[in-house]
């Protein structure tokens, strides 16, 4: 066990120590603020991702999406989506670890927006696979178990959370034409289920702990209106806010 002040390194998780909770911390980004973009699949995240790339000072880091499609050669987000029940364990293994990754690494700035979180990886879409009956008891219970020893073991900090709040509808129209080939068999049922998923969590407030103050974004407007809306919550934003 590390005493406070000791440190550890081990390639990118270096400079860690314990804190007063007992969880294990990353040292010198205290003062960075670390903004999650959540919502559904097409919603607009990466769109608004490169909105705010514009802006300096702030360091922005979009979904491994590539990662996911692409291990060693093998194509979990492929697999997951031909045959959930036996690839779903396998993605969101991987998907938690790019994830704690992104969480973990440097902050090369004084503000990081980076799109979804660990913790949507879990509530959404872990759940969403057990809820759907398409995830195996055993698999849930040890992504779960997974899950619980990170949060509980090491600091995962988010400042504000901005979700993109989107109807279903609109979602299938912007995946279709966004014409992934993994997400062509995508039905308008399985985005009107990570949507209600995303409404308890984020908006009632009533199924997960919530790890921010959330910020709601209507995304179902064009582009034009999208960017009027960032720039009327740019301040909020920046500043981690949500009043
Ligand atoms: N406000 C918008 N109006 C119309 N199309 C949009 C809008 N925002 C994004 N798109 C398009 O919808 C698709 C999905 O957007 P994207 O930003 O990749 O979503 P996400 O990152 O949430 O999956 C892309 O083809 C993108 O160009
Ligand atoms: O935990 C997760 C996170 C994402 N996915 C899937 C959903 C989409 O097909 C892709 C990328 O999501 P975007 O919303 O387009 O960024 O990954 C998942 O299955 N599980």
């Amino acid at each position: 066990m590390l005493s406070p002040s000791e440190t550890k390194k081990s390639g990118y998780l270096t400079m860690q120590s314990y804190s007063s909770q007992g969880k294990l911390v990353r040292n010198g980004e205290k003062n960075k603020l670390v903004i999650c973009i959540e919502g559904n699949i097409a919603s607009g995240k990466t769109t608004c991702l490169e909105y705010f790339s514009k802006t300096s000072n702030i360091e922005v880091l979009t979904e491994p999406v590539s990662k996911w499609r692409n291990v060693r050669g093998h194509n979990p987000l492929g697999l997951m989506y031909q045959d959930p029940t036996r690839w779903g364990i396998t993605l969101q293994t991987y998907i938690q670890l790019t994830m704690l990754d992104q969480h973990l690494s440097t902050i090369s700035a004084p503000m990081r927006m980076m799109e979804r979180s660990i913790y949507s990886a879990k509530y959404i879409f872990v759940e969403n696979l057990y809820r759907s009956g398409k995830m195996p008891e055993v698999d849930f219970a040890v992504l779960s178990e997974w899950f619980e020893w990170i949060t509980q073991n090491i600091a995962i900090p988010v400042d504000l959370i901005v979700y993109l709040q989107s109807s279903p509808q609109t979602c299938h129209e912007r995946l279709k034409e966004r014409c992934r080939e993994e997400e062509k068999i995508i039905p308008l049922e399985y985005l009107e289920a990570i949507h209600q998923l995303y409404e308890d969590w984020l908006i009632k407030k009533t199924s997960f702990n919530v790890p921010a103050p959330v910020l709601v974004i209507s995304a179902d407007d064009d582009l034009q209106k999208m960017i009027l809306q960032y720039e009327e919550n740019r301040e909020k934003i920046l500043s981690g806010s949500n009043v």
